[in-house]
């Protein structure tokens, strides 16, 4: 795998998200549910630092017909990034580090009545094999910020720091009916999806504004992603 200047901060953030992330802590009380719609739960955490909000946001979701590597890939992949973001002003994509590992610059869309954010963050996916070797891959998508010469912090726009990870595994229906996965029909995928996020919005913003923002814009965000997915790969030939 070519290494590069970030390689040893990604697999710390990445090995952090693969050892937090799946552990089921729902039923412990530090969750509050935000949301729900059909198989997807969004929970948040209350958290404020300095009167910042810094919420962390966890859901889950249960996704028919799509394998995890699809819905990985369409989050990652930066020429798509527009069709499915919609609180976004503009992504670029500042420089490719490596074939799984990318940097974007992305312009939130203002949110009334604070300043408009942008991000900076590299954005790396990975494929992660089970214990299980009959199981389908796991796969990850982490989103983490990070600083870049191509984007300068330029007033009046706040620069909002993320910490996100997108984990996917792939579950086959009536598994022992096919010898070619290939084969498998999109009725018998079920794709077990993990989201997890940690915004801190930069400058100050209202306590209750942000949390309105997070309680509005994540399951709309969730919904519209998945939703995508589903429809871009509905006639494709599904990939393992
Ligand atoms: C006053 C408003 C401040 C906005 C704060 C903010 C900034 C960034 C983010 C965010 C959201 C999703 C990602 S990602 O999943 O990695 C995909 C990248 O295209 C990275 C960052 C979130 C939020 C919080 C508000 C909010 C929630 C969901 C969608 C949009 N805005």
């Amino acid at each position: 795998v070519p290494r590069h200047r970030l390689s040893d901060e990604i697999e710390k953030i990445v090995q952090e998200h693969l050892k937090f992330d799946l552990v089921d802590d729902f039923n412990s009380n530090i969750w509050e549910l935000l949301a729900a719609d059909g198989e997807m739960k969004v929970y948040r955490r209350e958290l404020e630092e300095n009167g910042i909000v810094l919420d962390p946001l966890k859901a889950v979701h249960s996704v028919k017909g799509v394998t995890g590597h699809e819905v990985c890939k369409y989050f990652w992949d930066p020429a798509v990034r527009m069709e499915w973001e919609g609180t976004l002003d503009s992504s670029r994509m500042l420089e490719a580090l490596s074939d799984d590992t990318l940097i974007f610059n992305q312009v939130h869309k203002r949110v009334w009545p604070a300043a408009q954010r942008d991000t900076c963050f590299w954005s790396h996916i990975r494929s992660v094999s089970k214990e299980n070797k009959n199981d389908l891959d796991d796969w990850i998508v982490v989103n983490y910020s990070t600083t870049h010469d191509s984007a300068p912090i330029k007033e009046p726009m706040i620069r909002a720091w993320a910490n996100v990870a997108l984990i996917c595994s792939t579950i086959i229906l009536n598994r022992d009916k096919y010898a070619d996965l290939s084969s498998v029909p999109r009725e018998n995928l079920v794709c077990k999806i993990t989201y997890v996020a940690q915004v801190n919005p930069g400058g100050w913003a209202p306590a209750n504004v942000l949390r309105a923002v997070y309680k509005r814009e994540y399951p709309k965000f969730l919904k519209r992603f998945t939703q995508y997915v589903m429809d871009k790969t509905k006639k494709l030939p599904i990939l393992l």
